[in-house]
């Protein structure tokens, strides 16, 4: 898992890293997860323990945004296999100076890209692309009874979702509070 950059950001804990393809005639090749690279560029240790895979026929779906509270909260690595995503995550670690404030970045499979998101994050992604795969790995087992959500749309975590209208959601996501009214299970430390 060649490693070519790790672009932080303003919130402590995310990380998007960029990686390298090794081309030939043939196509290309690239590792996508490679537990001595994420040592060596200083990631924290984390224990992947399950890989998901989720299609989304529609453009404008929109997953999200959902957490695992404690103790299976998730840790996610997530990257984009065809087409492309607008991804956001929302700090809900109480205590963090940057409580609420939100990430958002493109995933594009044209790119060489994987995307850490650490505990303690409400993510959602939307699909810029019809037909449009992400690939991802989490730190915990599914736990249903232990799943949290924000409003995707919600005023106070204002993400700047790049389709509005028209989006293709869960029947369960249209009913997610908004910040304001979110009881968060974590702390920063989690
Ligand atoms: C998340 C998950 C779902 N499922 C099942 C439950 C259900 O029948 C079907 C679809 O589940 P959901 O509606 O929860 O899928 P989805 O809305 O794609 O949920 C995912 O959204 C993104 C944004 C995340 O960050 C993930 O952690 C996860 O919450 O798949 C599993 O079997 N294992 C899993 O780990």
């Amino acid at each position: 898992m060649p490693i070519t950059s790790v672009e932080t950001f303003s919130i402590s804990g995310p990380a998007l890293l960029s990686l390298k393809r090794a081309g030939d005639e043939r196509g290309w090749f690239c590792e996508t997860w490679n537990a001595r690279d994420w040592k060596e560029a200083g990631l924290p240790q984390e224990n992947w323990v399950q890989d998901n895979y989720a299609f989304s026929a529609e453009i404008g779906t929109t997953r999200g945004l959902h957490f695992q509270a404690p103790p299976h909260a998730q840790a996610k690595l997530i990257q984009v296999v065809r087409g492309r995503i607008f991804d956001a995550i929302v700090d809900i670690r109480t205590g963090s100076p940057t409580y609420g404030q939100s990430v958002c970045l493109v995933l594009n499979s044209d790119q060489p890209q994987v995307f850490y998101i650490p505990a303690g994050f409400a993510h959602g992604y939307q699909t810029l692309d019809p037909d449009t795969l992400v690939y991802y790995k989490v730190t915990d087992h599914y736990a249903p009874e232990t799943e949290g959500g924000l409003l995707w749309n919600g005023e106070r975590s204002a993400i700047d979702w790049p389709i509005r209208e028209h989006v293709t959601l869960s029947k369960r996501d249209h009913d997610w509070p908004d910040l304001g009214a979110l009881k968060s299970p974590f702390t920063q430390a989690d």
